[in-house]
């Protein structure tokens, strides 16, 4: 794999022209859009924007006017990216948040089918195991690693945040569903970045986070999608005002909204959810399917740049490998430490993985190819 095979790849990449938009500064090679998506040059003006003429120009006027729905209006336009119908998905909190929601409403659905079992399914990210233990203490729920005809509520990873291998999503969630369960999964790691099917496959929960491939910003709103099927039921424990069926009635008692709304908590921060509603922007120059191909090219052709080198590659099959490149090498922390010195970010995942992420809407093959370079350099050293 040489610099001229890279450059012949970007000339003829029909995403490449998207990078210019993203404000990267020159000289990065910036391979860590799956912890800190990069910004859009657009989001500055657009904040600007809501500051100027929507904060200090309408004042209290622009909830009513630009910001109330926002959650909603925001979570349409995700929904396409991950599969779902209109009316399910909404944008707030974090994805940690959300996590304690729909585990609880989850369980909440499996205790009126008479099970309460709690499965967490493969290698889970820390706060989704922190949140499951919390949530199944407080419902009495024991935690399982195995769907069975007891299990109340599954919860999965897409995407393992430290492997980057993508779980059988089809197959678990039949597995779920056969069982007679609720599927919850966590899509972190592949909204964005591959195309994900939450109605197709009749999946009931999901979560995931808009600050990684979707480029959101850091600490952007994370979503939930209800499915519609379930959305009566869907009993979630922070009763806040703004899920409230009728906010403004300021009611003694809480009566949650119809639809998916009634996920919806406090309110919402709404420079960072209008900064991703300006990120998104970028989805309607280009499409999943096309961004998903250009990053398992571009994984493939990093992968077969470090082939001969002395690190294993933890996703080496394209077809169920994400968006990054997980390479397991003792000394991960220090090559991490120093491809960061040559202003070539990666990030390093405990034990001993150096962590690549590949954004194929502003990462080239050059910068794979001088990421891959560099690598062996410090490798042979
Ligand atoms: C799979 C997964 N779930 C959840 C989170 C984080 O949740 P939060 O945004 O609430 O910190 C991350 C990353 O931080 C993640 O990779
Ligand atoms: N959310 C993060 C943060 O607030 C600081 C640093 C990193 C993160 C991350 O997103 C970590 C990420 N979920 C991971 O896959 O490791």
């Amino acid at each position: 794999m040489s610099l001229q095979r890279a450059r012949d790849l970007d000339r003829s990449d029909p995403l490449g022209e998207l990078r210019g938009q993203y404000d990267i500064p020159s000289g990065t090679v910036y391979l860590d859009g799956n912890s800190l998506g990069a910004p859009l040059r657009s989001i500055p003006g657009r904040l600007a924007e809501v500051v100027s003429g929507q904060w200090a120009g309408r004042l209290i006027r622009a909830w009513p006017e630009h910001w109330w729905d926002a959650p909603v209006r925001v979570g349409e336009r995700i929904a396409p990216l991950v599969g779902a119908a209109p009316g399910q998905v909404v944008v707030g909190d974090s994805t940690t948040v959300n996590l304690f929601k729909s585990i609880i409403a989850g369980l909440r659905i499996g205790a009126g089918r008479g099970r309460s079992e709690l499965a967490v399914l493969g290698d889970a990210f820390p706060t989704d195991r922190y949140i499951a233990v919390s949530a199944a203490r407080m419902m009495d729920s024991p935690i399982t690693t195995e769907i069975t005809e007891r299990t109340a509520l599954v919860l999965a990873g897409h995407v393992d945040y430290r492997t980057g291998v993508i779980a059988d999503f089809a197959a678990i969630t039949e597995q779920a569903h056969d069982a007679g369960a609720v599927i919850l999964w966590d899509l972190c790691h592949s909204v964005g970045a591959l195309p994900v099917e939450l109605d197709a496959h009749a999946v009931d929960l999901a979560v995931g986070c808009t600050y990684k491939f979707l480029s959101g910003g850091p600490g952007a709103p994370a979503f939930v999608y209800v499915a519609s099927a379930l959305q009566a039921d869907y009993d979630q424990p922070l009763t806040g005002w703004t899920g409230h069926a009728d906010p403004f009635a300021m009611t003694e008692d809480y009566q949650a909204a119809e639809g998916v709304a009634r996920a919806r908590a406090g309110t919402p921060d709404m420079l960072s959810m209008l900064a991703l509603d300006a990120a998104l922007d970028i989805w309607d120059q280009t499409s999943i399917v096309d961004a998903r191909a250009k990053a398992q090219q571009l994984t493939q052709f990093f992968v077969d740049c470090v082939e001969d080198l002395p690190v294993t590659v933890l996703a080496p099959d394209p077809a169920t490998r994400g968006n990054q490149v997980s390479l397991r090498h003792p000394d991960a922390k220090d090559l991490i430490a120093r491809l960061a010195e040559q202003d070539i970010l990666g990030d390093f995942r405990t034990p001993d993985i150096a962590r690549f992420g590949f954004q194929p809407l502003y990462v080239s093959f050059e910068d794979a190819w001088r990421a891959a370079s560099a690598l062996r350099a410090l490798l042979s050293t």
